[in-house]
């Protein structure tokens, strides 16, 4: 993958053990330039007081240029400004190689150029940058340098944010080389008890819901903006091309004013039953895990089939199939379960490819029901992130015959017929001890843009599970209020 270094680790934990300790890594509450809230501030500039790292670092960029295969016969150097000046001046000085120095604004006298040095139409350029978040900056600075007729295929820089950047920029033709990655980084800090697991996870999770090339390129959208062409449930529920399983979805959230799905994660059918009555009218869709209840006989199925048609729900069997798809076929069909012959939606990992949506396909178009792929998971430490779920986004776009939306953190596909539903949600956010991490509902539904909040221990704890599921039932519509007024 590009930006994974393969260097001296002893050497790369030594920096960033010493940019921990000059402070140009700083972890509390900062805003961004995009507007969005961080818990993580990398402010590089404080390395130029710092020669021998300076020089360090300088030395790990090209190193890590060289190693990535950037032929450096004719070729030149440049920096982005200002941070990546000095460290392109030092690379240029040691290795004798050209540097271009790109203005951030042109002279009004003079020449007027926005590049400095000797430019040789044609030729290649390196761009240096320091810190790359969405790759704007870099874009910028190619944009002004393939003006003067310089062709720009790499860039190298020395920390990747791991927010989109290099996806964006590859989109463009540049590959991005980092020779620090921030889950490298974070890594490091903490076994070397620099951080709390606290805090680590706090930016881990930042990075991986805030990836700029999924919510703008995907969603033509700002993390802090949402679109003001924002439609309402009911709306969406009316599209022509929209899926009738989320259409049929987005009509009962209409309807009966919930974002609710229950999660019922109990162990007795009676309970399961029970929990589908009493709480039935609050919510859009009950979610199960079968296969932890002990008790499980077809009459249960049955009755929940007409509890759903009574209190007006869809039934979503929480299976994450995974496997090949004549496997994932009989999975859904047979077994002990029968899950085709009750539950309206079922999920699946993309892990197995395109493979698994055939096989679950088979079974489920027929009937009518609909998948929701996993793009990304609430729990500490997922995998599914990046170019991950940006490859699950494109699998469910290609497969809208079936697939109708998404397990996921945050909005991650534009498209008004997909659905976002967003586990791991509770009113006090923070974890359960096994990994789950939580956010509240006005988080999920107004800020990360989601559509349905699933709830399972935030109501199955309560001593009243009713009263609870109306106060989640009022969080998470007031929430998509809130998010459509925003957007009018
Ligand atoms: O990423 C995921 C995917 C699925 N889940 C499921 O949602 C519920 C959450 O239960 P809580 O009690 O609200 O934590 C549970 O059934 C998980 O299997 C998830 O949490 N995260």
């Amino acid at each position: 993958m590009a930006g994974q270094i393969e260097m001296d680790d002893t050497s790369l934990d030594t920096l960033i053990l010493n940019l921990h300790k000059i402070q140009a890594v700083k972890f509390g509450t900062f805003k961004l330039k995009s507007g969005l809230t961080s818990p993580i501030y990398f402010d590089l500039r404080v390395i130029v007081s710092h020669p021998l790292l300076m020089n360090q670092v300088a030395n790990l960029l090209h190193k890590r240029a060289e190693d990535a295969g950037v032929e450096f016969d004719n070729i030149s150097v440049c920096g982005v400004p200002y941070t990546a000046l000095p460290l392109a001046t030092i690379i240029c000085s040691t290795k004798h190689y050209p540097m271009l120095i790109r203005r951030k604004e042109a002279k009004d006298y003079g020449t007027k150029r926005l590049i400095e040095g000797t430019i040789h139409p044609g030729g290649r350029c390196l761009i240096v940058e320091d810190v790359v978040t969405s790759g704007s900056s870099v874009l910028e600075t190619a944009e002004v340098l393939e003006k003067e007729g310089l062709k720009i295929t790499d860039a190298v820089v020395l920390m990747d944010r791991e927010q989109g950047g290099s996806a964006r920029l590859a989109d463009r033709g540049i590959a991005l080389h980092s020779v620090i990655s921030v889950s490298r980084f974070l890594d490091v800090l903490l076994k070397a008890g620099r951080i709390d697991s606290a805090t680590s996870q706090s930016a881990k999770r930042f990075i991986q819901e805030n990836n700029t090339y999924i919510l703008t390129k995907q969603n033509g959208l700002s993390a802090s903006k949402r679109s003001c062409k924002e439609l309402s449930y009911g709306a969406r529920a009316a599209l022509p091309d929209a899926h009738p399983l989320a259409a049929r979805l987005l009509k009962i959230a209409e309807d009966k004013k919930t974002n609710l799905c229950v999660s019922a994660d109990v162990t007795r059918s009676e309970e399961l039953l029970e929990i589908a009555d009493t709480l039935g009218p609050l919510i859009c869709v009950l979610k199960t895990h079968v296969d932890i209840l002990q008790d499980f006989t077809a009459d249960v199925a049955s009755a929940l089939k007409e509890l759903a048609i009574k209190h007006n729900f869809l039934i979503f069997e929480d299976r994450k199939f995974a496997d090949i798809g004549n496997t994932v076929k009989h999975q859904y069909e047979g077994g002990l379960y029968r899950i085709s012959s009750w539950a309206h939606i079922i999920n699946a990992h993309a892990l197995p490819g395109p493979g698994v949506l055939q096989g679950l396909g088979a079974v489920g178009k027929p009937l009518g029901h609909g998948c929701l792929l996993i793009a990304q998971m609430s729990s500490q430490g997922s995998l599914a992130t990046g170019d991950y779920t940006q490859a699950v986004v494109k699998m469910a776009e290609d497969h809208t015959d079936f697939v109708f939306g998404f397990i996921s953190g945050t909005k991650i596909s534009e498209k008004p017929g997909l659905v976002h539903m967003t586990p791991g949600v509770q009113m006090l956010t923070g974890g359960d001890g096994l990994g789950q991490q939580y956010s509240s509902p006005e988080d999920v539904i107004c800020t990360k843009g989601s559509d349905i909040i699933i709830v399972g221990r935030g109501i199955l704890a309560s001593s009243d599970r009713l009263r609870a599921a109306e106060e989640y039932r009022t969080a998470g519509w007031e929430a998509y209020l809130k998010r459509l007024s925003q957007a009018s």
